[in-house]
């Protein structure tokens, strides 16, 4: 059986919990910041304290897989199990991978993460629409199948990013407005709110000029160690800030390891977006 659409899943987290996105990331570096060694044991302790400070009162944890994969299987065994523990104590898990290939290759990223078997199960994944949006299309058909979503890379937070995001095409729109345009009509007529979300960076600054209206989350890293702050999120989104999942990864993790201070840090990031949410 499929479970009830991410959209709408995440909708009642966002409202129940607030909408911060606290990211799982165990850099080398803060592995050390913590007291742990960069290995197999360190990484697990570090995951698990994650997981039990905030899961069971974040809306999202966002495992960064690059820092789980540097470890090979024993990593992939301990991102395993955080997903687990995460979702069973009431997160929902966006698992950011930034998967993206040929339609077929892509339709086997799917079945790693999102066919609802799989001992990687997400609620949610990052992709990447660089092949081409439709290359997605196999990720795109097994979470509609699941009940799981999707964070497509439209206007990243990194400076990088213009080059090929704000690249203008033959119709005179750019890249990232393409792909915001393909979740708009992804997510057409569903209610409370699509399960095809963007990333677009908390960093970006005016996003007027773009129609971020498009029925589906908007996954917000760069609050932090990237410099943005909770009060740009109004400026940066406008309207559109309501369906705004603001995240925060090494900003709340160099808390560690206290397992209080960690909680205190993500509460006073989230108190920080809901002030900015409610003004807006
Ligand atoms: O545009 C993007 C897409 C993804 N990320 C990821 O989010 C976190 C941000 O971490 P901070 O420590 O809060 O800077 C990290 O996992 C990135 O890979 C992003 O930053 N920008």
């Amino acid at each position: 059986m499929s479970l009830e659409p991410f959209g709408a899943r995440l909708r009642r987290a966002m409202d129940e919990r607030g909408p911060l996105c606290v990211g799982i990331d165990p850099h080398a570096s803060l592995l050390t910041d913590w007291g742990l060694n960069d290995d197999i044991a360190g990484l697990e302790r570090f995951s698990r304290t994650v997981v039990e400070a905030l899961a069971e009162r974040v809306a999202v944890l966002k495992p960064q897989s690059a820092f789980f994969e540097r470890f090979g299987s024993r990593g992939i065994a301990v991102l395993e199990k955080s997903v687990e523990e995460a979702r069973a104590a009431g997160a929902l898990v966006v698992m950011d991978a930034k998967r993206g290939d040929i339609g077929s290759t892509m339709a086997a990223y799917a079945e790693t993460f999102l066919h609802k078997d799989a001992p990687l199960f997400s609620d949610a994944l990052t992709v990447s629409p660089y092949l081409g949006y439709g290359s997605l299309k196999p990720a795109v058909d097994l979470a509609r199948e699941s009940g799981a979503g999707l964070f497509v890379l439209a206007l990243t937070s990194n400076p990088e990013g213009g080059e090929v995001q704000h690249a203008v095409r033959g119709d005179g729109r750019n890249v990232g407005a393409t792909m915001l345009a393909h979740l708009a009509a992804e997510n057409a007529g569903e209610t409370p709110l699509g399960s095809f979300g963007a990333v677009v960076g908390a960093t970006l600054g005016d996003l007027s000029s773009y129609d971020l209206d498009i029925n589906g989350p908007l996954l917000a890293p760069g609050i932090g160690a990237q410099g943005a702050t909770a009060g740009d999120l109004a400026g940066v989104f406008g309207a559109a800030v309501r369906n705004v999942v603001p995240n925060v990864s090494r900003g709340v993790l160099r808390h560690g390891p206290d397992v209080v201070a960690l909680r205190a840090s993500a509460e006073r990031f989230a108190e920080e977006i809901r002030a900015a949410v409610t003004a807006a």
